[in-house]
């Protein structure tokens, strides 16, 4: 047992490593009948938790946990007629199941931005074994604007670090450090 605060159930238990050779699987919605269909013909990437307020995440669960796939490799194979996006403002536009909530993916249709191309995925919702497992904990501090009391972040930090996914109040240095490089490169401070 990694801890006694119920972050996610995919990590609640420790992580479980993802197979080499995996090339992807198919993700469900919750909903008994007819579910909506995705199917994503790749591992993910960036795996990781996320305390934002705006990522899916399951009855009782703090954080969501969420990857990036290539969004060419990510197609609707049933009932996508109940897909609704949640937020056509937000960067992310997540496409949610009208019925049972779910998030099956979300899409970022602007073209300048870093992130443009990637489509991002709750690996949960596939019975499919081998995806690769979360490797750090993104916008930490978010948990809070969620409804968690800020002196349980102490406890927080301690057990994504007993699991071992590095806590970070917004992504990874490699993550930010890629969204900075794309941001330098667009204002030409850097050369591209
Ligand atoms: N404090 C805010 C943060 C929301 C946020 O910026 N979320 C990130 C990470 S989502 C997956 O990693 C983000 O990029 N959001 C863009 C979007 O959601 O469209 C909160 O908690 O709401
Ligand atoms: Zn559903
Ligand atoms: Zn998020």
């Amino acid at each position: 047992m990694a801890g006694t605060i119920k972050l996610h159930p995919s990590i609640d238990n420790g992580l479980v490593a993802g197979s080499k050779d995996f090339q992807g699987g198919t993700l469900s919605c919750k909903c008994a009948k007819d579910p909506v269909t995705v199917r994503v013909d790749s591992q993910c990437l960036h795996n990781h938790a996320c305390g934002c307020t705006k990522c899916w995440k399951p009855e009782g669960a703090i954080f969501s946990v969420v990857a990036v796939v290539p969004r060419d490799k990510v197609s609707v194979t049933a009932n996508g007629d109940k897909l609704k996006i949640v937020d056509d403002k937000a960067t992310i536009q997540r496409h949610a199941c009208r019925d049972c909530g779910v998030h099956l993916f979300g899409r970022i249709e602007d073209q300048g931005h870093a992130f443009h191309g990637l489509d991002f995925i709750h690996v949960e919702l596939s019975k499919d074994k081998g995806w690769a497992a979360p490797e750090f904990a993104a916008f930490v501090s978010s948990v809070i604007e969620g409804g968690t009391k800020p002196d349980a972040m102490d406890g927080i930090r301690a057990q994504l670090k007993k699991i071992g996914l590095e806590p970070y109040d917004c992504l990874s240095p490699a993550l930010m450090d890629a969204l900075a490089t794309h941001a330098a490169k667009k204002s030409g401070v850097l050369q591209a």
